[in-house]
């Protein structure tokens, strides 16, 4: 493992005041004004699986390549907890970065923009300009602390009509890690005649105790920061929103998102620099957590986050449909599973079930890494070669 311990950006502390406007990317689609190369698809009204209904949904994508005429190369990539649409380059003016996933996705890539075309959608509930919190309720208000509860299912549901606007019947491979993964699993149970090849990366097909565990204790911090007011901070009169809440709850978060053992290997109980511990200074782990933390306050929206991690904690594939074994078992698609060995939240038995679960799936791939679940984002040259040969089998 690289030495990367004196890495160390600008010390933020999570106290620092934030700019008072938190991102607010539907504001962009208000204005009509796509950022970067961001296209919208409304797709009317959906009633929602624990019973409310969004009246008006509008999803954000991006797409890169050139569409089969008979449409037989599509490829769906779905993002993670605070991914969006822009999974590659080429960058708009609102994208000055190459997207999240560049390593496996674009010409000559794993999946190849000059052969496949790749579609890939802002979640349901996002805030990278499709239907979310910060989008405007019937009533011209901001949705805030009234969006209502959405599922991964409703997040899928949403997702195939954006395929049928599209005209795609099916695609080559729905793809997607963590919270992508599982509804890229939905996908191949919802509609197994649409999904032709499965790639289920560091997910699961039914979120577990330790995951809620977890989850509960990033909502809680959320909701105890007094600047989300229930979820309608928009309007605060001091502009002010829950940077706070929102920065320890990643920080719980990251935390998972790595190993116990990189943590050690790479910071154990080094002073962040210029800090004494004993006279109340940081550990530079404390520091690489307070960066994490403040990084993500000033890029996302804390009700997407709320939302979202609601969505993960529900997440069953065998709800209503005689549990978990049966649900996988009505999977068609030729099914790639890929677990991470040092994942402390995403464990790989539960990679090895779902692997298990799918009729004629793959035996299970593993990413070999001292870097737990945000592997999959940094282990390309293991992960590339997977996703390859699966999209070559
Ligand atoms: C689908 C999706 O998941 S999209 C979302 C993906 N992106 C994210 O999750 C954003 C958060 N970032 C990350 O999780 C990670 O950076 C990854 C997974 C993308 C890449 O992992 P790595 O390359 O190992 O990054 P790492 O964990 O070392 O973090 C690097 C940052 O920590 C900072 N850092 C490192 N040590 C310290 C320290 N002691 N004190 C303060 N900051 C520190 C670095 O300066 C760097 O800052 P920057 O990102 O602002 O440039
Ligand atoms: N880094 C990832 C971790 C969750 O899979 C994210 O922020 O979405």
């Amino acid at each position: 493992m690289p030495d990367r311990t004196t890495r160390t950006a600008t010390p933020d502390r999570s106290g620092r005041p934030l700019p008072s406007a938190l991102p607010r990317a539907s504001s962009a689609w208000r204005e009509g004004d796509p950022v970067g190369r961001r296209r919208f698809v409304d797709l009317g009204a959906l009633d929602l699986e624990a019973g409310g209904r969004l009246p008006d949904v509008r999803l954000a994508y991006e797409t890169w390549g050139t569409p089969a005429p008979d449409g037989s190369n599509a490829v769906l990539v779905l993002h993670a907890l605070t991914g969006d649409s822009h999974v590659t380059g080429d960058a708009g003016p609102g994208h000055p970065t190459p997207g999240w996933w560049s390593t496996l996705v674009g010409p000559g890539a794993p999946i190849d923009t000059d052969r496949w075309y790749v579609v890939a959608p802002n979640v349901l509930g996002g805030c990278q300009g499709s239907t979310g919190p910060s989008s405007p309720a019937p009533d011209g208000r901001p949705w805030g602390g009234r969006f209502p509860q959405v599922t991964v299912r409703d997040q899928v549901a949403a997702e195939l009509r954006l395929a049928e606007a599209l005209g795609i019947g099916s695609w080559a491979l729905v793809v997607g890690a963590s919270m992508g993964g599982q509804r890229a699993l939905e996908w191949a149970v919802t509609a197994p005649h649409r999904v032709r090849r499965l790639a289920a990366i560091a997910t699961t097909a039914q979120t577990s105790g330790d995951q809620i565990a977890s989850f509960h204790t990033q909502l809680t911090a959320l909701a105890a920061d007094p600047r989300f007011r229930g979820g309608d901070y928009y309007d605060a009169p001091d502009g002010e929103g829950p940077h706070v809440g929102l920065g320890l709850a990643r920080q719980i978060a990251h935390q998972t998102y790595r190993s116990a053992a990189e943590l050690d290997a790479r910071f154990g109980r080094v002073p962040q620099g210029g800090e004494e511990p004993l006279e109340g200074g940081r550990f530079a782990v404390q520091s690489y957590l307070d960066h994490h933390g403040d990084k993500l306050a000033r890029r996302f929206d804390a009700n997407t986050y709320a939302v979202l991690t609601r969505s993960m904690i529900t997440h069953d594939l065998g709800r209503d449909r005689g549990g978990v074994e049966a649900a996988l078992a009505t999977i068609t698609a030729d099914t790639l599973v890929v677990a991470v060995d040092s994942d402390r939240l995403f464990l790989p038995e539960q990679s090895a079930r779902i692997a298990a679960g799918v009729p004629g799936a793959r035996p299970l791939r593993t990413l070999r890494t001292p870097y737990g679940h945000d592997g999959f984002l940094i282990e390309h040259e293991q992960l590339g070669p997977m996703v390859r040969d699966h999209l070559a089998g």
